[in-house]
Formats: structure tokens, sequence, C-alpha cells
């Protein structure tokens, strides 16, 4: 509803700009125009007279931005004064068990700052020339390169230990042993991205985002990694397996495992990523990014497991990879589903379990329940078992015989004391690692051993659109997890809010460059489901996360 509105005196220029009188403006929208705008963008197809009203409306588009920004800036600031805390600024020091930062997790402050920011992000959008954005996407490896320069030199950490007063980039080289001028410009460049600060020239400090890849070690530890770094680096034209440190990752804060995953992303990702678009374009999915890069034809998996640096660095990335996001999932990934449902006595299977971590939860959710733990064989013995061996709780839950460890294949039929007995297979962030055709054989191999009542929990990230899907919603009505409703963003915000939530689809790009697998829309596994005997029957999800249950049974 608009409470107070004066038409302006407006004019339209050949470009359908609108020019206005500042002084004769009074404009206030509790809530942004979206049903004026709807309209105003169906009137773009028209001539004449329209114009003017569609120039009039592409200055509401802007204004209404705006309108969304100043409107949850200060739905926070009120929050603030609600709980006592302030949201942290850039120019804080990232600290995860600060009250600020802890402030920044509450859900209603989560909701505004992504709306906020959402519009800040298209705001900057409309106003930057088309050119020096598309000039900006293409070079953003340069902004990979630069923070993986600065993360394997340990640079957060030296700044952090440097304080307040930063470090000139000559004392940065000398201590790290590299040239002042490379130290200059990757910082500025990263500065550039919000990603530390330049107080004097060429002096830095850290920022709230570059503090957070801070490890914690002293400084004599953080030169020895970074010395040991450089003898291992290879001189010359570097192949692309170089060694990786993964003890650096270890017995640290939590800035290392966010360095791991920083380090990882930057690293293996960004080679793989180069040659992605050559694969996408030949349409010939026979090698991925991360084999041609690494001229290695083995999987990625192998890869990791016959790369002790490597596969340190990768676990420590997993553990990582949470903490940027500063979700729940792990709990998340067990909610929604009716556990408590299921009969006495019952097998549910954790298929592809990892550490197994999961399976624990689900184990203590539903002690009625047995929990069979399926991965590979070698990761059973090498990861799953020494696990759940070392941890009391963990070891108890087996010798009780509530939990039972099982190496198999996943792609091979499922043992034969599994055919027909199992009532849930509790899949999570397996089917991402991989392409349709691999998916479509796991369902397979599962339709064929599943009873008729069994049940299949996908748990996987589920891709929004970019635009609203009202169809979608009403073919796949999804069930919230928790407090809250969902809600379109209000116009002109992309219905994913843009560039305020875009790791799901960098994500989605990393499978793609590692793996050419997939992160999916809901319509893939509903197509994936189909071809396999299965069908969707609920799928639950939490507001303002992108990872779902997709609950499933044969069709
Ligand atoms: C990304 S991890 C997910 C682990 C765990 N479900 C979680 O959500 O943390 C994927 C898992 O799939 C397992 N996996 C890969 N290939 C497999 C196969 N052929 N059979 C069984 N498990 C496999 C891997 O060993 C790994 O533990």
């Amino acid at each position: 509803m608009i409470q107070a509105f004066q038409m302006p005196r407006c004019t339209v220029s050949r470009m359908g700009i609108v020019k206005w009188v500042p002084g004769r403006m009074k404009w206030r929208f509790p809530d942004p125009p979206v049903q004026i705008i709807r309209a105003g963008l169906r009137l773009g197809t028209s001539k004449g007279d329209v114009t003017l009203k569609l120039g009039w409306l592409r200055f509401m588009y802007q204004f209404s931005l705006v309108d969304i920004i100043s409107k949850n800036i200060d739905a926070i600031e009120a929050l603030e004064k609600q709980h006592g805390a302030k949201h942290p600024t850039l120019d804080d020091i990232y600290v995860e068990d600060n009250t600020n930062e802890k402030f920044t997790l509450i859900p209603e402050v989560i909701d505004a700052a992504l709306l906020a920011g959402s519009a800040a992000a298209q705001l900057a959008s409309n106003l930057k020339l088309p050119g020096l954005t598309l000039l900006d996407r293409a070079n953003c490896m340069h902004i990979a390169a630069a923070t993986r320069t600065a993360s394997e030199l340990c640079i957060p950490d030296l700044l952090l230990i440097a304080g307040p007063n930063g470090l000139h980039v000559k004392d940065i080289a000398a201590k790290t042993n590299t040239a002042p001028f490379i130290i200059a410009r990757t910082l500025r460049l990263l500065a550039t991205h919000y990603v530390f600060k330049e107080i004097k020239p060429d002096v830095f400090i850290n920022n709230r985002t570059s503090s957070m890849l801070a490890t914690e070690k002293p400084e004599a530890e953080i030169l020895q990694i970074v010395k040991k770094r450089q003898q291992t680096l290879p001189a010359g034209t570097a192949p692309a397996v170089i060694p990786v440190q993964g003890d650096k990752y270890l017995n640290a804060g939590p800035g290392a495992i966010i360095a791991a995953f920083i380090e990882q992303t930057s690293d293996e990702c960004f080679k793989a990523s180069a040659f992605f678009p050559d694969i996408a374009i030949r349409n010939d999915f026979s090698k991925n990014g991360f084999q041609i890069a690494y001229q290695y034809d083995d999987l990625v998996w192998e890869f990791h497991e016959k790369t002790p640096g490597y596969l340190q660095r990768m676990q420590s990335a997993m553990l990582g990879s949470t903490k940027t996001r500063r979700t729940r999932q792990s709990l998340e990934a067990v909610e929604g589903f009716d556990w408590s449902a299921i009969p006495e006595g019952s097998v549910v299977v954790d298929l592809g379990t990892g550490s197994g971590l999961h399976a624990e939860l689900i184990a203590n959710k539903a002690p009625h329940l047995k929990i069979v733990l399926q991965d590979r064989v070698s990761t059973i013995a090498n990861v799953t078992k020494p696990t759940w061996e070392k941890d009391n709780g963990k070891a108890g839950l087996v010798s009780k015989g509530q939990v039972t460890l099982e190496g198999i294949n996943m792609f091979e039929s499922q043992p034969a004391h599994r055919h027909g007995t199992v009532k849930v297979y509790f899949i999570r962030h397996v089917f991402h690692d991989w392409p349709d055709e691999a998916v479509l054989t796991v369902l397979t191999r599962l339709q064929e051993a599943a009873a008729a009542d069994c049940k299949i929990v996908i748990v996987e990230h589920l891709i929004p659109y970019s635009c609203p899907d009202p169809e979608g919603e009403k073919q796949f009505p999804v069930t919230i997890v928790g407090e809250g409703k969902k809600e379109e963003p209000p116009a002109p915000l992309l219905s994913n809010l843009g560039a305020a939530h875009s790791d799901i689809y960098l994500v989605d790009y990393t499978v793609a460059a590692m793996a050419n697998a997939r992160e999916r829309t809901i319509r893939d596994f509903a197509d994936l489901l189909g071809q396999t005997g299965w069908k969707i029957d609920q799928t639950f999800q939490r507001i303002g996360q992108d990872l779902a249950q997709v609950i499933c049974s044969k069709a």
C-alpha cells in the first residue's frame, strides 16, 4: 500500500530514463510496490504514452531496492536493541564465539541481512557499466589466485599477530621471503573486494573477512609452514600435482579448517574449473576438469587417497565448509522425517556414511532402530571404523548391536541379507558427487533390493531457480521444519536473492569441475527417481536453507 504519494514531474529521455524534480518527491512505501512494478514490466512492451509510465516505473524499481535495503537495515537495528548486540562490520576481527558474531546467526537477522544484501548487490549491478560487470565476472579467477597466495603465505596470521597497526608490505615480504610488489598487489586486489584493509599506502590490516583465515598458530610455526611450502613447490613449470601440507590445518584454531576449504577451492577446484568450459562446449564428459588439469585418469576420491596432504586438506576443508556457512546442517539433515514412526528394530542404512556423523545422530534420535553404516570398503576401514572405535559413545552403540559397519560398493547389488529387510536408505551428500548415469545406477540397485514399503531419505541441496516457480511449488510442496513461512522475496529482487545467495550455484560448478557431477533442482531429482521406479512423497526444508530432505517411496 502506498501511504503517501505524489507523482513526480518526470520526463523521459530517448533511452527511457526518468528525470525528476527532487524537491517535489515524497514517497513512502511500507512494502515494496510489487504489483505496481510487475504491472509496469508488463507495460514495458507497449509504446507511446505508456513509455512515460514505464520510465516512471523504472525509477520506482530503483527506489524500491533502496526501500528494501533501508527497511531491512531498520529491522536489523531493532533486533540489535532486542538482543543487546551489534551486527559486526567489515572493520571488526572475526571471533567465532563473539556475541556480535552469534547475533548474525539469529534467523530474523539472517533473513533481513539476505534481503538487504540482495537489494544492495542488485542496485550495485544496476549502477555499474555492463561492460565492467562482464569484466569483473570474466576476471574473477584472479581473485581466487590472490586469495590462495595470501592464505598460503599465512598473511591473515601475520596480520592478526601485528594487530591494529598492521604490517607494511615490505615487512610481510621479508617475513615470508617473497617480493613486496607481489604482496602489495595481492592484498590490494583483495582489499578492493573487502578482504583485508589498506590503512595507509602499502600498510595492511586484517578485517572481519580476512581474519577468518587465521590459524592462530604462533609466528615461528607460521613462518616454518610458509618456508616448508616454498621448499616443496616445484621450480620452473609446475606440474599440476604439487605437494600439499595437510598438517597446516591440524592443531590450530577454527580458522585453520576454513583456510583448508579456501585453499582447496582456490587450488584444486580453480584449476579444474579452468577446463570445464572446454568439456561443456565440446559436450564430451569422458574426462572431468580435474582429470584434465591434474593429468590424472582416476576419480578425485582415489587421488585424495593416494596423496596424504591433499586428503588431509580435503578432510579439513569439509569441516571448514560448514563453518563458512555457519548453519546447523548436520542436525538439520536428520530433522523432518519422522523416525519415531518406523517400527521398533527396523533397519536404516546410511549409504555413503563417511565418518558416520549422521548415522550417530539418527541412532541417538531413534534408539529403537538398527543403523547400518555403509561405505566403500576402504572408507569403512580407514575412516569410519577408526572414528567409531576411538569415541566411547559411538563404540558403545556398536558393541550393543544398534550400529553395524558394512563395506559395500553402492554401484553393485546391495548385500543379499539387506534385500527386503531395509526400511529406510538415508543418503546424504552422496548424489551431488556423481553425474546422472551414476545416480540412476544407485537408485536402480536400491529399487532391486527394496521391499514395497522401503523409503529413501535423500539429503541434498536443492538448487533454487532464479525466477519464481509457482508450478513447482504446487507439484513439489515443501514442508517447513522449524520456524517461519516460505515467502517470495519482494520484487524486484531475484527470487533466489541473487548475489546475496550465490554459494550453492558455485558449489554446483565445483562438483561439475571436479567430477562432472551436479547439484540438482527438485525437478532433476523427480526425473531421476521417476526413471528408476521411485517417487517423491514429501520434501522438508528449513527457511533460508537450500539443504532439503527428500522422502521417496516406490512408485
Ligand atoms: C561427500 S561424502 C558424504 C558423507 C556423509 N554422507 C556426509 O553427509 O557427511 C560421500 C561419501 O560417498 C562415499 N562413496 C563414494 N563412492 C562410493 C561407493 N561406490 N560406494 C559406497 N560409498 C561411496 C564416499 O566414500 C563418501 O564417504
